[in-house]
C-alpha cells in the first residue's frame, strides 16, 4: 500500500518567547498537501513568528515544525528547497530583465541550464508575462511585478508558496489577476499555499482557515466550518431608536450596536423580521447576510480583523519584508 502523503504543514505544540514577550503559546495544527491555507489574524498575533519557524529564518525553541514531513530543525535546507516566498514588499531586482529575474532564482536553486529555461519558460506562461521577458523588471506595473514575484517563487517546483499580504497595494484586477495565476498553479502543480491576509474576503476562498490571537489558535477548519459554528445569520438595522433597541435585546439577546447601527446574530433570523414588519417605518436600513469570517473573527476576538489592521505600519523589521533567507 502506498504510503500517504504527509501533511504539508505540521506545527506541534510550538511555543516561541522573544525575551518576556511570548508570541507563540502551543499552537498545533495539520494542513493536507494540496490545500489553500490562510492564517487570519490581529497585529502581533504571532503569524510572522510562526511563518519565519516554518521558513528556518527562525531557530526552534519548542514543538515541532514540519514542512511536507520535514523537520525544520534537522533538515532545514530540504526545507527551504520545498517551500517558495512571495513577500509584502516588492523583492524583485530591478536592475535585472523579468528572465534575469528567474534565471539568477534558478541558479540559487540550482537548476541547471537548459532546465532552468524550460521552467522560467513554463512558468511566465502561466503568469502571462511571456512577451515582457527582455524587459527591466523596474518598467513592469506593480500587477505584474508582483506576477513575476509569484513566477519566481515556483520556479524551482517548491510544495508550498507561502504569501505574506500578496495583493497589498494592487487595484482590484491586478489582484483578481494575481488570484486566477494562483489558482492555476495549484490545478496544474498541486502546489499548496499558505496565506496571511487582511482581507478577509481572499481567505473565504481557502480549504482551510486558522484564526490566531495573542499566540494561540482560536479555531481551525473550513470557512464554512467556522461559519457554522457560529451557527448564524447576521441581521443588521441602521436607524435605531434606544427605545427599539431595548426591546430588540429583551427579545433577541444582546446585540452590538454603534451609533444608531444594530447587529444581531441569530440561527433563525424570521422571529426578527416579522416583529420588525410593523417598525420599518421608524428604521432606515434592514440587511440580513450568513455570518462571514470577518463575523467569526470579531466572535472569537471581540475585535474587527479591519479595524486592526487600519493602524498598522510596517516599522518592525518582518522576515518576510522582502530580504528573503540571510
Ligand atoms: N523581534 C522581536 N522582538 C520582540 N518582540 C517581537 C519581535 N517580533 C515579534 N515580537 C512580538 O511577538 C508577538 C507576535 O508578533 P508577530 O510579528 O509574530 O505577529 P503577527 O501576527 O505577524 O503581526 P503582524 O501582522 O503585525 O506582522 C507580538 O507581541 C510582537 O510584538
Amino acid at each position: 500500500m502506498p504510503t500517504p502523503e504527509p501533511p504539508v504543514i505540521s506545527v506541534q505544540d510550538v511555543h516561541y518567547a522573544y525575551g518576556d514577550v511570548q508570541a507563540l503559546r502551543g499552537v498545533t495544527f495539520d494542513v493536507p498537501a494540496g490545500a489553500f491555507f490562510a492564517l487570519l489574524g490581529p497585529n502581533g498575533a504571532g503569524k510572522s513568528t510562526l511563518v519565519s519557524l516554518l521558513s528556518t529564518l527562525l531557530p526552534m525553541e519548542r514543538g515541532e515544525v514540519r514542512l511536507s514531513g520535514l523537520d525544520v530543525r534537522r533538515q532545514a535546507s530540504a526545507v527551504r528547497r520545498n517551500l517558495g516566498l512571495v513577500f509584502q514588499e516588492p523583492s524583485l531586482d530591478e536592475r535585472l530583465t523579468v528572465m534575469e529575474n528567474l534565471d539568477f532564482h534558478g541558479r540559487i536553486y540550482g537548476l541547471r541550464g537548459r532546465e532552468r529555461q524550460a521552467r522560467a519558460a513554463e512558468v511566465l506562461n502561466i503568469v502571462e508575462l511571456s512577451e515582457w521577458q527582455g524587459a527591466l523588471a523596474r518598467i513592469l506595473s506593480r500587477g505584474m511585478k508582483r506576477r513575476l514575484e509569484i513566477a519566481r517563487g515556483v520556479m524551482h517546483q517548491p510544495a508550498l508558496l507561502m504569501l505574506d499580504e500578496p495583493t497589498t497595494g494592487l487595484d482590484v484586477q491586478s489582484r483578481r489577476a494575481v488570484w486566477s495565476y494562483l489558482q492555476t498553479l495549484r490545478r496544474d502543480t498541486g502546489l499548496s499555499l499558505l496565506l496571511t491576509t487582511h482581507h478577509i474576503e481572499e481567505a473565504e476562498d481557502a480549504d482551510l482557515v486558522a484564526i490566531i490571537d495573542r499566540g494561540e489558535v482560536l479555531a481551525f477548519g473550513t470557512p464554512d466550518e467556522l461559519r457554522e459554528r457560529l451557527g448564524t445569520q447576521v441581521v443588521t438595522l441602521r436607524g435605531v431608536q434606544s427605545d427599539l433597541l431595548r426591546d430588540l435585546e429583551t427579545r433577541f439577546g444582546a446585540a452590538e450596536s454603534s451609533g444608531d447601527t444594530v447587529r444581531l446574530r441569530l440561527s433563525d433570523p424570521a422571529p426578527l423580521l416579522a416583529f420588525l414588519g410593523p417598525h420599518l417605518p421608524r428604521i432606515s436600513g434592514l440587511n440580513v447576510q450568513a455570518a462571514s469570517l470577518e463575523d467569526v473573527f470579531l466572535d472569537l476576538t471581540g475585535r474587527a480583523l479591519r479595524e486592526e489592521r487600519a493602524g498598522v505600519s510596517v516599522a518592525r523589521p518582518s522576515p518576510t519584508d522582502g530580504r528573503g533567507f540571510q
